[in-house]
């Protein structure tokens, strides 16, 4: 392991009915509240009402910023960084997916930085503070709810980058199962094609002795595994959703990967896709994950051996690590096949046009991966593998 500091501020607010904490969390930190939404299933799924009515029980007064896109734009960070200032807010509260709650971080620091604020994302500036942030999440998928992480789309230069500040993490997040419940299938694959990145992306590293973190990450891998395709067919069952919100929130706060520095390359390789067409963030590594792997598998192929043995049961006997690691990464294939991920660039209509525009957005802040670093010419064949 290398050394560590372990850090996350969140207050966690899990299980049925706590969307009514609301009414303790909000007076804690005054009276203006920014509302931060998408485009309104919370509304045609009732989730609105009830956070509005726990706020006028909190005797909030609410500025509401609604229409928060998948890919949040940094137009629409901007917008709330001007109503922040404009109202006086001292709470911003997003209920929503990923992306909500990515665009309301990058709202809570940029209202309290005097210039732009893509300069965080774009390394010119760290932020220095940060207006609180409560959260209420509807979708398991990115972690966002208790990590310092946020991805924003800039849609006039078409990037799409991640971003990470000690003030960006959540002051308290409610996690209320049922408030997933009307997440469609589709969405509900991405979210768990998504958790299972994070995942992969912390095991594929080059830190030695990790035998407790190997063990989580492997625990939560076969436990999506074993939910997923039960989810998928009852979307209303509470225990599978909430299994699944509890993976989604453990793969990216910390907790399992403490000790190490993961790979993250597919992330980034991934964000250039949806940078340009706009495609669901976790169909897009659904296509590319196991092209990254097939590409890596010779980088070290008994850790590739090692995954397919403990979470998709892979039988070594007579197997080279190459050829045990191979058939674990068919096994991932299949079972992501198998609840309906994409598995080409193809299905989304995407043709190498673009190839090269996306490597130069991958790569730009130079080589990239910690497994193995990627150049240029690396990511332009992953993209082609997966066409
Ligand atoms: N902050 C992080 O650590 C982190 C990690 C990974 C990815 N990301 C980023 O997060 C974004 C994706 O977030 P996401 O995967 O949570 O999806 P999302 O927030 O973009 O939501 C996907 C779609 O589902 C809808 N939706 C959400 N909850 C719903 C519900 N309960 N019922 C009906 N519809 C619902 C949304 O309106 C949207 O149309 C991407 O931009 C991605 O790059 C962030």
């Amino acid at each position: 392991m290398r050394k560590f500091e372990f850090y996350n501020p969140t207050k966690l607010i899990f299980g049925q009915g706590t969307v009514e904490a609301l009414k303790n969390e909000v007076p804690k930190y005054g009276k203006n509240v920014l509302l931060m939404y998408g485009g309104g299933s919370i509304k045609r799924s009732g989730l609105y009402d009830k956070v509005i009515a726990q706020l006028n029980a909190a005797e909030a007064v609410v500025t509401e910023l609604a229409g928060v896109e998948p890919n949040p734009r940094l137009s629409t960070v901007h917008k709330g960084v001007d109503l922040c200032r404009e109202h006086n807010i001292d709470l911003i509260l997003a209920v929503g997916g990923g992306s909500v709650l990515d665009c309301a971080k990058a709202v809570a620091v940029g209202a309290k930085y005097d210039g732009d604020m893509w300069d965080f994302v774009e390394r010119k500036a760290a932020a220095q503070d940060a207006l609180p942030l409560g959260t209420v999440l509807t979708m398991a998928a990115t972690g966002s709810e208790m990590n310092n992480g946020s991805v924003i789309t800039n849609e006039v230069t078409k990037e799409k980058m991640g971003w990470g500040s000690v003030h960006a993490y959540p002051a308290f997040s409610i996690l209320d199962p049922e408030n997933t419940f009307s997440l469609p299938r589709d969405q509900t694959v991405y979210g768990m094609v998504d958790i299972m990145s994070h995942v992969l992306e912390h095991y594929f590293h080059t830190d030695g002795n990790t035998p407790v973190q190997d063990g989580f990450c492997e625990t939560l891998l076969r436990t999506v595994i074993e939910t997923a395709p039960k989810l998928i067919e009852d979307l209303n069952n509470y225990e599978l959703r909430e299994t699944i919100m509890y993976c989604g929130t453990m793969a990216l706060n910390g907790m399992v990967s403490m000790g190490f520095a993961g790979d993250w390359a597919t992330h980034n390789i991934e964000h250039a896709v949806s940078a340009v067409y706009d495609i669901p963030h976790g169909g897009g590594l659904a296509i590319l994950f196991p092209h990254w792997m097939k590409y890596n598998l010779s980088t070290n192929p008994a850790r590739f051996r090692q995954l397919a043995v403990n979470v998709f049961g892979v039988d070594p006997a007579g197997k080279t690590d190459e050829e045990a690691g191979a058939e674990g990464i068919e096994a991932l294939r299949r079972f992501w096949d198998s609840i309906g991920a994409p598995q080409t660039l193809g299905d989304y209509d995407i043709d190498n046009s673009e190839i090269g525009s996306m490597a130069d957005k991958a790569v730009r802040f130079g080589p990239f991966g910690n497994f193995r670093k990627l150049q240029r010419e690396d990511v332009v064949e992953i993209y082609n593998m997966a066409l």
